[in-house]
């Protein structure tokens, strides 16, 4: 059995085709190479060259994909089917004949379990450059609370995710994060929603915060900070994946720019020196700590989903 399709950078496969490159870029602008099995490149004279950079874990879309740029390019009739075997035939004439092993997940489809509109605004951007629909548990009325009585972001973000893939029986992924202020030993950390007392909102928050720092008389170059987010994806009877992300920066004495959530307008990222509540989402989405763990999970996942499908 000879794997088709693996989500890792490896040198097999892409190369360059100066004027006639097909580009699916992912979410982060990288350019993610697909190794495509080499019998394709019998079939494609690498002196005219192609680069082929997609993200997707379903490896018949990218087989179809090749195919089709195949037929575009050379004017060719090629044909292929897929079952277990890759058979391939040009003109009529089959020309080759392989046993593979295909991943076959389809669903694109994502649950996220969070209730926080903010996140999930953040990920359906980043997930819809991917082809997928996000849903979260404000679409699923029915589903209880999960209680975060973790002590870690690990912990709450299985607890959301492997609760909620139980209960409905599909792959979920989930959001545990917060801010850690240096001066603060770590705090809010896994309390950040909550910093104020329950159910506190984003205001109180961010001025608890601010009253924090200003009772222990913090000096500009003491406020520094980061954001954390521990990612879970869970499906039943599985083991997770879990990866985290992280974003550095320092806490400003008052709140800058309308938009984010959270402590957005209090959180000044280090390399533009702009607050991430005065950032678009698209720039938030290229560094802040959600979107370098989702990275990472991208990395991971179809290794996991071939894993998990086997
Ligand atoms: O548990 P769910 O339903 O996902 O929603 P939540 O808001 O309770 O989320 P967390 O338990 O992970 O708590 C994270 C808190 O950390 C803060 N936070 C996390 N990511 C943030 C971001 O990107 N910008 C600003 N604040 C953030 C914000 O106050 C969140 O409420
Ligand atoms: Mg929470």
């Amino acid at each position: 059995m000879k794997k088709l399709y693996k989500h890792k950078k490896s040198a097999i496969f892409a190369y360059e085709l100066a004027e006639r490159k097909l580009i699916i870029q992912n979410i982060f602008d990288d350019n993610l190479e697909i190794p495509l099995y080499d019998v394709f490149f019998r079939y494609f004279p690498r002196k005219s060259g192609l680069k082929i950079v997609a993200v997707d874990e379903n490896a018949t879309d990218i087989i179809d994909l090749f195919f089709q740029i195949l037929r575009d390019v050379t004017g060719k009739a090629y044909q292929h089917s897929l079952a277990d075997k890759l058979i391939v035939s040009l003109d009529d004439k089959q020309t080759h004949s392989e046993t593979v092993d295909i991943i076959t997940k389809t669903d694109k489809t994502i649950l996220i379990a969070t209730r926080n509109e903010g996140k999930t605004r953040e990920f359906k951007e980043m997930f819809s450059q991917l082809g997928y629909t996000i849903n979260n548990l404000n679409d699923f009325p029915d589903l209880p609370e999960v209680a975060e009585t973790g002590m870690t972001f690990e912990e709450n973000a299985r607890l959301k995710a492997e609760t909620i893939a139980e209960l409905t029986g599909q792959m979920v992924l989930a959001d545990d994060s917060g801010l850690m202020v240096d001066v603060l030993g770590g705090l809010p950390g896994v309390w950040s929603a909550r910093f104020a007392g329950d159910n506190a909102t984003d205001a109180a928050n961010n001025a608890k915060l601010l009253h924090e720092l200003a009772s222990t008389a913090v000096t500009p170059e003491r406020r520094t900070a980061r954001f954390h987010t521990t990612l879970v994806v869970a499906t039943p009877e599985r083991n997770s994946l879990v990866v985290e992300g992280e974003w550095l920066g320092a806490i400003a004495t008052i709140p800058k720019g309308d938009d984010g959530f959270g402590y957005d307008p209090l959180f000044i990222d280090d390399e533009t020196g702009k607050t991430a509540a005065q950032m678009t989402l698209a720039q938030k989405n290229k560094v802040s700590h959600r979107a370098r763990a989702l990275k990472k999970l991208l990395e991971k996942w179809p290794e996991w989903l071939n894993e998990i499908t086997r």
